[in-house]
């Protein structure tokens, strides 16, 4: 599904003194099967601009298109959204209710109006995909590791396959390994079937691996939106607004300014190995410096 925003605007307490202008005419057109990084600092409108992409906000002026429809008509079918486009909040771990796994995930897909065998094997597949050991799925869900309970959460919502999958910092509170197979498991979803994914978080580290664009919000401004190399090459102003480029950036940088001739463009680890590498051939070659 294509989704267009458009002039969007929402003030928090609109009308009192209190009022807080968190998105400011933001436009942004997001393509299916696209996977984004949205980054910006606390307080920047992350959470606010996603909580109105399947209606749990609405704006307080501007516009949101699925498919060219207009979510605020009348006769939107807000419900059948919600289904093609799954939220995981924020310490999604915290809206685990039922008394086991296997109830929480089928709960979603029962909701939709599946019958319980039909929700039943959408929740085994759901349970499968996250990576979740099968013993498991029987067991509360407040047993689980914290990275754990977030791989319920996520498949809680896959449950219901959506075509969109917006997770709001999925990766807060877990340690390294804990973050990478968060984050390898999103690539995997994104790679193998095709669903758009919508990753808000704090860190650009984090995201650089993964997403072909990002868009970076600074006090409810759409301030970049470019893909990642093309992003990290504004650092220093990221840095202006509390964000840091990933590690890898300031390296080439560095290199760079030393007069090492390298492309600052690597974003990962592995890319500036290989710019590294590439460089290093070319002057023992002699076809170089
Ligand atoms: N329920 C609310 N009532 C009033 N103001 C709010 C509410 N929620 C958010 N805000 C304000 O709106 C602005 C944007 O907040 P938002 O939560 O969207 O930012 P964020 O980028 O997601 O932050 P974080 O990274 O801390 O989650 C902030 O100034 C925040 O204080």
């Amino acid at each position: 599904m294509s989704i267009l925003i458009n002039e969007l605007n929402y003030v928090y307490s609109s009308g009192t003194a209190y009022e807080i202008h968190a998105l400011k005419d933001v436009n942004l057109k997001i393509e299916d099967g696209e996977f984004i990084g949205i980054i910006g600092h606390t307080g920047s409108g992350k959470s606010t601009l996603i909580q109105h992409l399947n209606g749990l906000v609405k704006a307080t002026s501007g516009g949101i298109y699925y498919n060219g429809q207009d979510i605020y008509e009348e006769d939107f079918d807000m419900k059948a959204l919600r289904s093609k486009v799954g939220l995981v909040f924020q310490y999604p771990e915290h809206q685990l209710f039922e008394t086991t796994i296997f109830d929480d995930v089928s709960f979603g897909p029962k909701n939709q109006g599946l019958t319980k065998e039909e929700a039943g094997l959408r929740a085994y597949e759901a349970l499968r995909s996250v990576g979740l050991p099968e013993e498991l799925y029987y067991q509360s869900p407040f047993d689980l590791s914290g990275g754990q309970k977030r791989r319920v959460a996520i498949a809680g919502v896959l449950a219901m396959r959506p075509e969109v999958l917006i997770l709001d910092e999925p990766t807060a509170g877990l340690d390294p390994k804990g973050r990478d197979e968060i984050l390898d498991l999103l690539a995997a979803m994104h790679k193998e079937r095709g669903i758009t994914i919508i990753l808000v978080s704090h860190s650009m580290e984090d995201v650089a691996k993964y997403v072909g664009r990002i868009i970076v919000m600074n006090q409810g401004q759409v301030m970049f939106d470019d893909v990642p190399k093309k992003v990290f090459r504004h650092y220093k102003e990221l840095e202006a607004i509390g964000l840091a480029a990933p590690q890898v950036t300031y390296l080439m940088h560095e290199l760079k300014e030393e007069g090492f001739p390298v492309s600052t463009d690597a974003t990962t680890v592995d890319e500036a190995r290989d710019e590294i590498l590439r460089v290093i051939t070319k002057r023992q070659d002699g076809t170089v410096c």
